[in-house]
């Protein structure tokens, strides 16, 4: 039964998904990213394996998932500094770390590698040498914003201070692709609002596509139009922020006595059930049926992400993929849509 929401009828990404299909460099040809059957190993066990998702171009995309599970690994695959375990990671159409796509992709990475003994200034202008697309006005924009002298050593400003500069080199270089990890973890309220503002009209004036990964869930709303959701070795959400919000569905359901009701499984893709007291929440994707419900509510993007973190069991819910893969312990999900 198709649901109002099924995207196989209603909800379309801007292009193909079809691993095989983009021949060539044109924008909006391929994906920005786009990942099959991908794998990486981690210290003990895989931390992704058989991960199937496509971002498209002009994406503000949050990477999502718990300690460990594979999100700086994909941004290294992706800026071509770590080749994959499994499977292939194709960004901008082509493979990673190639010379196709090396100059028109800037890293931020987790560690800010940077020169210590170099100045701002100097930074600079070892980014300017090795740029050919260098823009001094992008890098310089955010050296000001940040309130950063240029001649100061490197190695003696704050960890906030480094991201600036490792982003300034990073916009520097005017990149298709930004790929942020954790960007926002050393600054300050005022620097991570004012680095939100710079990143959306970044997007929004170039089109640059950007993968940033963050643990502040509760503010990827206010960058993020797209989400990549990691956990326990499987991508279980890679979508539009609008359209997994629409999808999800927050009911409430009074128990009346210490039994909790069983959820009748008609009512659609029950991602999680928590109850407190006489109350039971259950979140629901795709909903069928609000039967017995006592309020229905649309819940926060957070409230979602936290739900996908919490049951690594749930079916993913992947832009352009049947992907209904549930793990061994547990079974495929009648309800999920087919591909688009
Ligand atoms: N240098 C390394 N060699 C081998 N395995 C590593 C190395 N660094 C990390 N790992 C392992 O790879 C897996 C994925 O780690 P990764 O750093 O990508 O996770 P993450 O999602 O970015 O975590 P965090 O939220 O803590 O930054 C983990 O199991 C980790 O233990």
């Amino acid at each position: 039964m198709n649901h109002p929401l099924d995207p196989s009828a209603a909800h379309q990404h801007d292009g193909p998904y079809d691993s095989g299909s983009y021949g060539d460099d044109a924008p909006g040809a391929s994906p920005a990213l786009e990942a099959v059957g991908l794998g990486f190993r981690g210290r003990d066990e895989w931390a992704l394996r058989g991960g199937d998702f496509a971002v498209p171009r002009g994406r503000v995309v949050g990477l999502v998932g718990p300690n460990g599970s594979g999100k700086t690994a994909l941004l290294t695959v992706a800026a071509g500094l770590r080749p994959v375990d499994a499977g292939t990671l194709r960004v901008l159409g082509h493979a990673p770390g190639t010379p196709a796509v090396l100059p028109r992709v800037g890293v931020l990475l987790q560690d800010r590698p940077l020169e210590r003994g170099f100045t701002v200034a100097e930074t600079l202008r070892l980014g300017r040498a090795l740029n050919p697309g260098w823009s001094e006005a992008a890098a310089r924009a955010i050296i000001d914003d940040c309130d950063i002298p240029p001649r100061a050593r490197v190695g003696r400003l704050s960890a906030g201070q480094r991201t600036c500069v490792a982003l300034a080199l990073a916009l520097g270089k005017e990149p298709e692709l930004l790929l942020l990890d954790e960007p926002m973890a050393d600054l300050d309220p005022q620097r991570r609002l004012a680095l939100t503002g710079v990143l959306m009209k970044r997007a929004a004036e170039h089109g640059t596509t950007i993968v940033m990964s963050s643990h502040a869930l509760s503010e990827l709303h206010l960058v993020c139009d797209h989400v990549l959701l990691m956990a326990r070795g499987r991508v279980l959400l890679a979508d539009d922020t609008e359209f997994v919000e629409a999808a999800h569905s927050l009911m409430t359901f009074t128990c009346p006595d210490a039994a909790t009701p069983a959820i009748p499984p008609q009512m659609g893709t029950v991602i999680e059930t928590r109850r407190s007291g006489r109350v039971l929440s259950v979140l629901v994707r795709f909903p069928l049926t609000t039967d017995g419900a006592a309020s229905t509510a649309a819940p926060s993007l957070e409230e979602i992400l936290l739900a996908y973190l919490r049951n690594p069991q749930a079916a993913p819910l992947i832009a352009g993929r049947f992907t209904a893969k549930a793990p061994a312990s547990g079974s495929p999900d009648p309800q999920d849509r087919p591909a688009r």
